[in-house]
């Protein structure tokens, strides 16, 4: 084992100095009398999205971005979403908003996402953006994947030529990251429920990204000697406690580079958020 030569990524430390440097972009914009102008539209109260929302504000707060709450009823139809929507499109004051998710069942994700202005799109979900990260053209991108891509730069983790399996396909984490993967030129799987033998296509990873929800899934047998393991599930315990979706204690001594959770890519996603938005307020201000 060459557990003592495991690097665990501090997911907060790199969180806060990231903010630190875009601080100093913040503080100009404001001397330019720009506040950048962030709306998180929740619909009902999800518990977990409280905890997720809390950390926005509380982010946006102390860098000194505006992000208000823009709190719908759960049972809200889907035609006054869609006016709620439209009226955050045509509000000149704001730069960016996302659309927290889970939406309930009456409400057409799809349809949602798609009405969202691609230059108010905090988040990189319209098939715009979606459509300009897959060409590898510049636009906003989905701030977990990015966080992930920041912890590879960051750590000075190689990426070009490597193999990375990334194991989820979601439209929030799966899809966009494999192809920010594909874009920095890693050889790229995308692996999900339908896969067949799963630890034979892990195990040649390295870089192997875990975005299931499935706690402990991720087992050592699955993994590499000497890979780099980022872990993006969060996952509650019946006590409460956030876990991921690797079975660190198992898998960290093979790794070379593992994330932790909590405090691996969570704040990394808020992180990336508050980047993003400050982004699209400067091209506002570049616009007028
Ligand atoms: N840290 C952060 O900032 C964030 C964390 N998360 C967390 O990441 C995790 C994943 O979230 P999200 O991407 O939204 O998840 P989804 O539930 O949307 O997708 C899960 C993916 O895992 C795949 N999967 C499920 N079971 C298996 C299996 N047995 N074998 C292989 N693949 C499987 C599914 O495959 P299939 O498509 O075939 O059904 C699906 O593609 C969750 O724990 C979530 O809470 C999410 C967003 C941000
Ligand atoms: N439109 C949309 N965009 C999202 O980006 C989005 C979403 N919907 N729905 C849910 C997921 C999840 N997500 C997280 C944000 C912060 C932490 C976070 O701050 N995590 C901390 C604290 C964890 C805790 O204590 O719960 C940590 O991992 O250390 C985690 C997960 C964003 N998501």
């Amino acid at each position: 084992m060459v557990g003592n030569m495991t690097t665990i990524v501090d997911g907060r430390a790199l969180a806060n100095t990231l903010m630190a440097e875009l601080q100093k972009t913040v503080t100009a914009l404001a001397q330019q009398g720009v506040i950048p102008q962030l709306r998180i539209v929740q619909v009902g109260d999800d518990p977990a999205s409280n905890i997720y929302i809390r950390n926005k504000l509380r982010r946006a707060e102390k860098l000194g971005i505006d992000a208000q709450v823009v709190h719908l009823s759960a049972t809200i139809s889907q035609a006054d979403f869609m006016h709620v929507l439209a009226r955050l499109n045509a509000d000149p004051t704001v730069d960016a908003y996302m659309v927290q998710e889970p939406l309930p069942p009456q409400i057409d994700q799809s349809a949602v996402v798609a009405a969202i202005d691609p230059q108010k799109d905090a988040d990189g979900f319209t098939p715009v953006n979606f459509g300009h990260l897959w060409q590898g053209d510049p636009g906003p991108v989905p701030a977990t994947p990015a966080g992930i891509m920041a912890i590879l730069d960051r750590y000075e983790v190689p990426i070009q030529g490597k193999r990375a399996v990334v194991i989820g396909r979601s439209k929030i984490v799966g899809r966009p990251l494999a192809a920010m993967l594909l874009n920095r030129d890693a050889t790229v799987t995308m692996a999900h429920s339908k896969t067949v033998n799963l630890p034979a296509v892990t195990r040649e990873a390295d870089i192997l990204i875990a975005a299931v929800g499935v706690p402990h899934f991720v087992t050592a047998d699955m993994v590499k000697t000497g890979a780099v393991v980022i872990d993006v599930g969060i996952n509650r315990t019946a006590e409460g406690k956030v876990t991921g979706d690797v079975d660190f204690a198992a898998v960290a001594p093979k790794t070379a580079l593992i994330t932790p959770v909590p405090r691996g890519v969570g704040p990394m996603t808020v992180a990336m958020l508050m980047q993003q938005t400050v982004n699209l307020a400067k091209e506002r201000v570049g616009h007028e």
